[in-house]
């Protein structure tokens, strides 16, 4: 059976993609795209709903054509006859024929002179015939073929296959001279038959036609064209302005040192110093622009993280100077470091008479983060966020960070970035504030933003003027999209609307059609197979503990782990309970969580489901690195489930010395196995967990015994077995991991 596209099988049926994709679901044919292959079976049934019969109508045609074509020897030799006769009537036809025995080659060489012999006034009939010229169309036949057949095109291009019908509308050629071809070269297809590239690229060689297979980008996964954004060439860059975010623990000041940034900066010469809230603004030092994201915290940067977006170039951890390191400040380094994100710290709160900077400095080296002044490289700068003391110097300092990172951005080219925040209006309908991160973004353009589509309407910047146009770095306000996408949501600028909105709608019904939890998250059951694949070569953990001295004790156990191919990388450890946060790192970093003594929460339950994040929980240390160590090493012990295959009831009882007590019993339910487990069940509770000893029917050992049948049984280490006591059978199944 032939397999196709959606696409191609909707174009075949009149129908769109999407109805196809719907009616493929509806028969519980997992597909997604239109790009997507299917299988005969699926294309049986789709003709089926569609009352169509692409597949039936394809396995009829190729007995037609086969018959059509195979020359049966009798009728060759006529049809040679015929040809005879046909000779001496006409010199023209006589000099083809003999031109057009031999090879295949010949024949596309007389194809081209029966193409220029066209232009030359001679009749269709005088063609040579497709067969090597034994055959000719006898003089009543009507030919079907037009009398003047288009002239071969230079170049044909077709992705990844094309259809006979398909190939000689773009030779310019009838179906059937085509099949007749492809028989020539011993290959029996059908108008709708899909021919390969190889196939292709024989019948165009035979035509003299020159063939190139297209490279096509699936144009709705966003992601390509940030890939694409990589390739510009070197002239195109120009600087762009730093994205930076403000992370640390709570209270410690970010809003305060956000708040300060902008009123110092952003406010002076702003008539009214009206600012509105976008979600991100920008600041200018020394003639040069740096964008701050305006939600602070680690948990909206991973969350984005998680979404495929990395939009911040600097991270600022703040550290309150009267407090010192905190949980969080933690989680904020480790959340930046797993991004590759380079950190400055803010000691904040230096105003304050118990300021102890010292100690934040040393506290931070203990987690990689060594001042300059120290022999490292991390910039510290002490501020008073609130007093607006030492702002000069942190916004220099990122001036200067930037600097080093050579951030660059091709403001010519299209706009792509990321959507920072978006709700819906009641007047405006749906708003989104979107990032750009390369191009230029204009009024007018075509948009994809996440699901949504539509064209942008208006801009409005980060102090609420109304825009035409925003550059690489620059946080807009954008209306005109259908929908309200999320934060992480990638944009793209098409252009003309028709793609756009084509691309929006393939998206949205791939996105409701994707369950997320199929992402491929590493998992311990699947990182041996990942590892060979070489998806893996990092295994990425996130250790939680009861105690920070177990936290610890673990985090150096698992870095012994020494395995070939692949390295253990812990990104974070904590004492605590396992939060949505670790969650949404791991999802973000591709990690698994690894919990001794502690569960997650019901947040992180919830976010682990729902990203696919791995959480294994254990009680033992050793019993964690033996499970580590053995997925990495693809030994994972299997998983069993338990599975009830039978009951029986103990009607008599039977003591027999040496042997035990032996029950008599009938089997009431399914079956009993000598291998299966047993559970005595007396008045509902359990009274027994074990195995048999033996098994019988009448004297014989039997290997089951099934419904309706009475035997005896004897269970080992168990005597104390009572009349009306239910034998429950259980057998172990191995779950596929
Ligand atoms: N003395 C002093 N107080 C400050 C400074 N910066 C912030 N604060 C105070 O610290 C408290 C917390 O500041 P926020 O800016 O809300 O801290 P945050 O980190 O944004 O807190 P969350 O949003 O709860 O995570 C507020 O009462 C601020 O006024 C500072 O430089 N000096």
């Amino acid at each position: 059976m032939t397999k196709i596209r959606v696409h191609e099988y909707a174009r075949k049926v009149n129908k769109s993609s999407k109805e196809v994709i719907e009616e493929l679901n509806k028969l519980n044919i997992n597909v997604t795209n239109h790009m997507s292959m299917l299988e005969g079976d699926a294309v049986s049934k789709l003709d089926t709903v569609f009352n169509s019969n692409t597949n039936a109508g394809n396995a009829k045609t190729t007995q037609k054509v086969a018959t059509n074509v195979a020359p049966k020897p009798k009728n060759t030799s006529k049809e040679q006859q015929m040809t005879k006769q046909k000779k001496p009537t006409n010199n023209s036809n006589n000099e083809n024929k003999q031109s057009t025995q031999g090879s295949n080659k010949k024949v596309s060489q007389n194809n081209k002179n029966m193409d220029q012999n066209k232009k030359g006034g001679f009749n269709q009939r005088k063609k040579p015939g497709i067969h090597g010229g034994k055959r000719r169309h006898p003089k009543t036949h009507q030919p079907t073929i037009p009398a003047t057949p288009k002239e071969l095109p230079e170049k044909i291009t077709f992705y990844e296959s094309l259809t006979v019908a398909e190939l000689a509308k773009k030779l310019h050629r009838e179906p059937s001279e085509i099949i007749k071809k492809l028989f020539m070269l011993g290959v029996m297809a059908t108008i709708n038959q899909e021919l390969d590239k190889d196939a292709i690229e024989l019948i165009c060689a035979d035509y003299g036609v020159e063939v190139e297979e297209e490279v096509r980008v699936d144009i709705t996964d966003l992601d390509v064209y940030f890939e694409q954004s990589a390739e510009v060439s070197e002239d195109e860059l120009e600087e762009r302005p730093p994205v930076v975010t403000i992370m640390g623990h709570v209270d410690h000041g970010k809003t305060t040192l956000l708040d300060s940034i902008r009123h110092t900066k952003v406010t002076a010469g702003e008539a009214g110093g009206i600012t509105q809230h976008i979600g991100a603004y920008q600041v200018v030092v020394n003639d040069k622009k740096i964008t701050f994201l305006d939600t602070p915290g680690h948990a909206a940067f991973t969350t984005m993280r998680a979404r495929g977006a990395s939009i911040t170039d600097i991270a600022i951890i703040v550290v309150a100077a009267d407090d010192g390191v905190m949980p969080q400040t933690v989680e904020a380094i480790n959340h930046a470091k797993a991004a590759e994100v380079p950190i400055i710290v803010a000691v904040n709160k230096m105003d304050k008479p118990s300021a102890n900077p010292d100690r934040v400095m040393q506290e931070l080296t203990e987690h990689g983060l060594v001042p300059e002044d120290w022999g490292g490289d991390t910039i510290f700068v002490p501020i008073s966020a609130l007093k607006g003391e030492g702002i000069d110097t942190l916004l220099e300092m990122i001036l200067l960070v930037s600097e080093v990172a050579e951030l660059k951005a091709s403001p010519k080219r299209s706009a792509i970035g990321t959507v920072i925040e978006a709700q819906l209006d009641k007047g405006r309908g749906s708003v989104a504030t979107l990032l750009v991160q390369d191009g230029t973004l204009r009024i007018g353009d075509p948009i994809v933003v996440g699901h949504a589509y539509g064209r942008v309407r208006a801009m409005v910047n980060d102090i609420g003027r109304r825009v035409k146009e925003a550059g690489p770095a620059t946080p807009v306000e954008i209306t005109g999209i259908n929908e309200v996408p999320q934060a992480g949501d990638r944009f793209v600028v098409f252009e003309d609307e028709k793609t756009a909105r084509s691309v929006g709608e393939s998206r949205a019904m791939t996105a409701i059609q994707a369950s997320r939890s199929e992402k491929q998250r590493v998992t311990l059951d699947n990182l041996f197979e990942q590892m060979s694949q070489g998806d893996v070569k990092e295994l990425n953990l996130i250790v939680k503990a009861d105690v920070q001295g177990t936290v610890e004790a673990m985090a150096a156990s698992l870095m012994k782990i020494d395995v070939e191919g692949v390295n253990v990388k812990i990104i974070h450890t904590g004492a605590g309970a396992i939060t949505e946060s670790d969650i949404s790192l791991a999802a973000a970093s591709n990690a698994i969580v690894i919990g001794f003594n502690v569960r997650p929460d019901a947040n992180a339950k919830r976010a682990a489901e729902e990203e696919g994040v791995d959480i294994r929980l254990h009680r033992i240390i050793y019993k964690v690195i033996e499970e580590i160590e053995a997925a990495m090493k693809g030994m994972l012990d299997p998983e069993y489930e338990e599975k009830i295959i039978g009951q029986a009831e103990v009607r008599q009882t039977i003591k027999v010395s040496k042997v035990g007590t032996i029950a008599g019993s009938y089997v009431t339910e399914g079956k009993i196995t000598r291998d299966s487990g047993v559970r005595v069940i007396r008045d509902g509770i359990v009274v027994f967990e074990g195995e048999l000893d033996s098994l019988k029917r009448f004297k014989d050992d039997a290997k089951e015994v099934a419904k309706g049948y009475e035997c005896g049984m004897t269970i080992k280490n168990f005597n104390d077995i009572k009349e009306g006591d239910i034998i429950e059978a259980f057998i172990m199944e191995e779950i596929k991991r």
